[in-house]
């Protein structure tokens, strides 16, 4: 059904309009030009005396989202019909009345503070995320908002992008009256015959002049100094649009909402075409392209109910997959190989609950409720009911494949036998199996009850229904799924290692660790740098990770000696006090004058040129070996699209949404600028030329002028 708004004139006089686009009724400029069509007949039409404006469900969640994308490609321009539906809405000769159930976010807030009084449903939520888009409220947000809820608590709804529900909406007056899904229509009605009749006032939200009531707006002296605080805050972010946000509402408060306006309209302009917005409107649509699966999302399959799931092996994984499971109202059943390690298992997971409880994100008894969920045992006999196990123990081939052989004998024939393996194929965990076919990947990333990825890893025998019924899983436990095929590394371990092998690289050749990591982290914007994380994963890990990637890609590793120095010193990270840092007792990381005489020992091994390379080069050498990574996954189809592995680069290695993902921002570089300075790197690190040489897929690329995220002419993409 194409995008747009019908009006129903009722007999009572009052004109409902309503908008339609499912199922968020995103405001598609189709539907902003029928709201506008539909309004101005509403208002000239003398049968009309008031005007209610709705969505089925859903208020709106805004802008749609897809039109940026167009307007950013100048496919589309951006309509100036804002200004003057909201005037019209707002001031124009019959009062209107939003009525809300569901989202009303973004311009669906805008287009519902521009109406003179809101009614909405319990379920209701309003608030202003375009921030988080890299864009400011556009439909006179950053006005009316701080006009009808006092500026500081508007600043924080901007700001934070966090909406607010319905009891806190009414609070803070956004919303006049809070009535079930069955009386809105008809509350909104009379509200707005009231309005029509002279019994209630009509509000105007711009014209709200109590400007000297301190919660709502203060006067100019005694808020400028707040906003001027709010910039300096939102200066730590690095980005520009929150302050230009920030000067967009001042300008309302020191010129008048007028000129506030005439100022979001340039700021939300400029916004629009800024790098930033362009990447996190990519991650947005990207993050929804993730569920859609070529031969599994579009077969017509139908999930199967995952009542009980099973998890093996209590330790840190184990305890965080079983608590994700528990938050979604599974049933779930852990299972160790003896009552010591349950005990720990079982403990990790109420600890993981009481932290939420100390965060205030619920009550004690709710955590206990949700622990309730979690059963222990020690026996594959209770596994006869379950109907997905998940198994999460140590990185040992012989033991998943003897775990596999005893799962398929204790488990239903409908039951989803999982592997949460991080590295290892999956048939080779399968090899013992009768059918091995069953097998699929579910690997979570730690700590797994808060990180928002789930990788599920398919064969070409994964049944679909298999990979279906773990794509179900994953949102039912709020997680976003990437579906990948099976290699060494999968998709996001697979782009990891270049990472890291860089990292070791860019010792050997003279770089000071801690600069590279503040150039990694506080420069290009990764949560740490690589030395931070191979401390905080272990050194010891990192190394036995690493072999497999040895193994599997010999022809484009990077070993050298300083990983297995520092092993050899039992310096493995923050668990034995130093590795590339040292540790206090509180693990706070400090510089360890005592690494450089191992660092030295590793460069005079690894022969390479000394070099001072600029941050630049730095964050080159580093991310480009990675891009170039991520071409081979996207070329072997181990990701179904290049926008999956955007989201998975920035939900597991912290790769800054910002910066739209590995791809993305591969692209946002240019396929032949990687192609040509990853020549470079090869020439200027003699003997290395395998570990930089560009791949057929990127060099296609660049060769054909096309976009990473498009993939050469000869690619399956
Ligand atoms: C001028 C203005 O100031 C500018 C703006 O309005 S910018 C837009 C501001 N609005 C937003 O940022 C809200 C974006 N949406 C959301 O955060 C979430 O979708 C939500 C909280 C509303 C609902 O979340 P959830 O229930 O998990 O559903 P979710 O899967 O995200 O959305 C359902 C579908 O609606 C789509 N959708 C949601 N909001 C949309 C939007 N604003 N535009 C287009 N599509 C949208 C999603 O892409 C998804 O599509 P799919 O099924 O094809 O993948």
């Amino acid at each position: 059904m194409a995008p747009t708004a019908t009006m129903e004139i009722h007999q009572d006089g009052v004109a409902v309009i309503t908008v339609s686009h499912p199922p968020m009724n995103s405001l598609h400029p189709m539907v902003l030009s029928a709201l506008l069509d539909s309004l101005k007949t509403a208002q000239a039409d003398s049968r009309v005396k008031a005007i209610v404006v709705t969505g089925h469900k859903n208020f709106s969640a805004g802008f749609d989202i897809p039109t940026f994308v167009r307007i950013q490609s100048g496919a589309e321009t951006l309509d100036d019909v804002n200004p003057h539906l909201n005037a019209l809405l707002e001031s124009g000769p019959k009062p209107t009345v939003a009525a809300i159930e569901g989202a009303a976010l973004g311009g669906g807030c805008e287009l519902a503070m521009g109406c003179n009084a809101r009614i909405c449903t319990p379920n209701a939520q309003m608030g202003l995320p375009e921030l988080t888009l890299g864009l400011i409220p556009g439909m006179g947000g950053t006005q009316r908002l701080p006009r009808l809820v006092g500026l500081q608590k508007a600043m924080q709804m901007i700001l934070t992008s966090k909406p607010i529900k319905a009891q806190e909406a009414k609070k803070f007056g956004l919303v006049s009256q809070i009535v079930p899904p069955s009386d809105l229509l008809a509350t909104a009605k009379a509200w707005a015959l009231d309005v029509a009749a002279g019994r209630r006032p009509r509000v105007i939200a711009l014209e709200k002049a109590d400007w000297f009531v301190p919660w709502v707006m203060g006067s100019p002296n005694e808020v400028l100094p707040m906003l001027e605080m709010a910039k300096k805050q939102a200066q730590k972010s690095g980005m520009e649009h929150p302050l230009l946000c920030i000067d967009a509402i001042t300008e309302g408060v020191v010129n008048g909402p007028v000129a506030g306006l005439a100022k979001e309209q340039e700021v939300f302009k400029y916004c629009m075409q800024q790098e930033v917005a362009k990447s996190l409107v990519h991650v947005f649509l990207a993050r929804g392209g993730t569920s859609k699966v070529r031969g599994i999302t579009d077969q017509g399959l139908k999930p199967t109910k995952l009542n009980t799931v099973a998890v093996l092996g209590g330790g840190l994984m184990g305890s965080g997959i079983c608590t994700a499971l528990a938050l979604s109202g599974s049933n779930v059943l852990l299972k160790e190989i003896n009552q010591k390690f349950l005990d720990g298992g079982l403990e990790r997971i109420k600890a993981n609950l009481m932290s939420s409880v100390k965060k205030r994100k619920m009550s004690e008894k709710q955590a206990m409720a949700v622990f309730g969920r979690v059963k222990g045992t020690l026996e594959y006999a209770d596994f006869k009911d379950c109907d997905m196990v998940i198994e999460a123990v140590i990185e040992d081939v012989n033991l998943k494949q003897q775990i596999f052989k005893d799962l398929e004998d204790s488990c239903p024939p409908h039951c989803v036998l999982s592997t949460n393996t991080s590295t290892i194929d999956i048939n080779v965990c399968a090899a013992k199996m009768k059918n091995p076919k069953r097998i699929v990947g579910a690997h979570f990333f730690s700590p797994a009850h808060i990180m928002p990825l789930l990788e599920i890893v398919k064969t070409p025998d994964t049944p679909a229904q298999v990979v279906y019924d773990v794509v179900s899983l994953a949102k039912q436990i709020k997680k976003t799924p990437v579906v990948v095929g099976n290699c060494t590394g999968f998709a996001v371990n697979r782009v990891f290692f270049p990472y890291t092998m860089s990292a070791m690289m860019l010792l050997d050749m003279g770089q000071d660790p801690y600069h590279v990591d503040k150039v990694i982290s506080k420069g290009f914007g990764m949560p740490m740098g690589p030395y931070r994380l191979s401390d905080l994963v272990g050194g010891d890990i990192g190394m036995h990770v690493g072999k497999n990637f040895v193994e599997a890609f010999p022809d484009r590793v990077y070993g050298g000696t300083l990983l297995p120095k520092l092993n050899e010193l039992k310096r493995l990270g923050e668990k034995t006090g130093r590795g590339f840092y040292l540790y206090d007792a509180r693990r706070k990381a400090q510089p360890d004058p005592e690494l450089l005489p191992v660092l030295e020992a590793s460069r005079k091994d690894a022969k390479l040129p000394p070099m001072k390379l600029s941050d630049e080069e730095i964050i080159e050498m580093t991310f480009f070996p990675v891009v170039n990574e991520g071409c081979r996954v996207c070329a072997e189809g181990i990701v179904d699209k290049p926008g999956d592995l955007d989201i998975a680069t920035v939900m597991s290695m912290g790769f800054p949404a910002y910066r739209g993902g590995l791809i993305h921002w591969a692209d946002y570089k240019g396929a032949q600028y990687i192609v040509k300075r990853l020549n470079d790197f090869a020439k200027m690190v003699p003997g290395h030329a395998g570990f930089f040489a560009p791949c057929e897929y990127l060099q296609q690329c660049a060769n054909q002028g096309v976009p990473l995220g498009v993939g050469p002419t000869s690619s399956r993409l």
